[in-house]
């Protein structure tokens, strides 16, 4: 394993701009997800780490090699799609084999077997080895997919929204697995996805990607406390962090070129009026099963928070609504500190 790194890479598409002046390195044993949503060039830039894509500008280097010029194979990168891409006709084992087999990588039979009984115990589906791909469930299929890439000990995992065809239990059992084995494995892993609860719960480091550009990277804590602006703020939180207004919280203390607070439910507190003047008023409580969300009508603005159940907050109460240490953003979307 070792360290990858984009230097200032772009590609476009005819007058699509994919990736812009990317710069991003992934440490070894790093796990690096790039979060945002369809269209930003998530999965261009694992294809330009890849090799499958040649960037216009910039290069990619890994563990200090330049390999900007270099075909797939000889980056020695393994790749995992958001599609299983399974051979149907061949046994879990010989799926699970099959990387080892290429021509390019003789390996001994011996060796095979043994990596393959290693990575199929690892993703718990060492019961499953001599029966067709195609017996298996959705989530056996990409547990497959995904040990083809671990078969292997390449420089780095790309991985291209693996979890996104499973639906949410599989996908939640999956995240933690796939956490656990790369920690276990010591893996250096560039995941994809537009999913926050995965880039929050899977990453060291979490890249948040805006039409093909990095707009902030940092440890998720990092990315989602001290977002670098509105776009970042706006990408993680739920509910959303509510977007207002200077002048709709006129007695509170702001830096002067703020023109936006951003609040999270846990920078406001709201109680119900009781005479003193009302911010606002309940429009709704949605419940949500594991959370209840309420809904504020604050001016034209719709403030949303977490709320507590034991709140006895309902629609047509009056509330009041004290911010503590929100988040400030210029006219630009830029942030503002304090
Ligand atoms: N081969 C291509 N030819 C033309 N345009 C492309 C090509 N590949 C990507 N694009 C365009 O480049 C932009 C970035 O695409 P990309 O697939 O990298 O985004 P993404 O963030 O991975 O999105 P998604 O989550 O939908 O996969 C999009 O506007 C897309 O239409």
């Amino acid at each position: 394993m070792s360290e990858v790194a984009l230097d200032r890479v772009s590609k476009r598409f005819g007058a699509t701009q994919a990736v812009s002046d990317l710069s991003l390195t992934i440490e070894d044993g790093a796990f690096v997800v790039l979060l945002g949503p369809t269209g930003a060039g998530k999965t261009t830039t694992l294809r330009l780490v890849a090799g499958l894509e040649r960037p216009d500008a910039g290069g990619i280097r890994i563990a200090g090699r330049d390999v900007t010029r270099d075909s797939p194979a000889q980056r020695d990168v393994a790749f995992v799609f958001q599609q299983y891409s399974l051979y149907p006709h061949l046994s879990v084992f010989d799926n699970l084999a099959f990387p080892l087999r290429s021509p390019a990588r003789p390996t001994p039979e011996p060796v095979i077997r043994q990596k393959v009984n290693d990575v199929a115990t690892l993703l718990r589906i060492a019961d499953k080895l001599d029966q067709r791909v195609t017996k298996l469930s959705g989530g056996q299929m990409q547990r497959v997919a995904i040990g083809r890439a671990l078969v292997r000990s390449p420089s780095i995992y790309l991985m291209d929204e693996p979890l996104s065809s499973l639906d949410a239990k599989l996908r939640a059992e999956l995240r933690i697995e796939l956490k656990r084995i790369q920690r276990e494995l010591g893996a250096t892993i560039l995941y994809v996805t537009h999913d926050q609860t995965e880039a929050m719960t899977l990453g060291s480091r979490v890249g948040v990607i805006e039409n093909g550009r990095l707009a902030q990277v940092g440890t998720p804590r990092q990315v989602y406390e001290d977002p670098a602006n509105v776009y970042v703020a706006a990408r993680l939180g739920s509910p959303q962090i509510n977007l207002a207004p200077r002048s709709a919280f006129p007695e509170l203390a702001a830096p002067a070129r703020a023109t936006t607070v951003g609040a999270r439910t846990e920078h406001a507190e709201i109680t119900r009026a009781n005479g003193r003047r009302a911010s606002g008023r309940v429009t709704w409580v949605e419940h949500l099963g594991d959370q209840d969300h309420l809904h504020v009508q604050l001016g034209e603005q719709d403030f949303v928070t977490l709320a507590d159940p034991d709140s006895g907050l309902g629609p047509g109460d009056d509330v009041a609504i004290a911010l503590k240490d929100p988040l400030f953003f210029s006219a630009t979307g830029e942030r503002v500190r304090t």
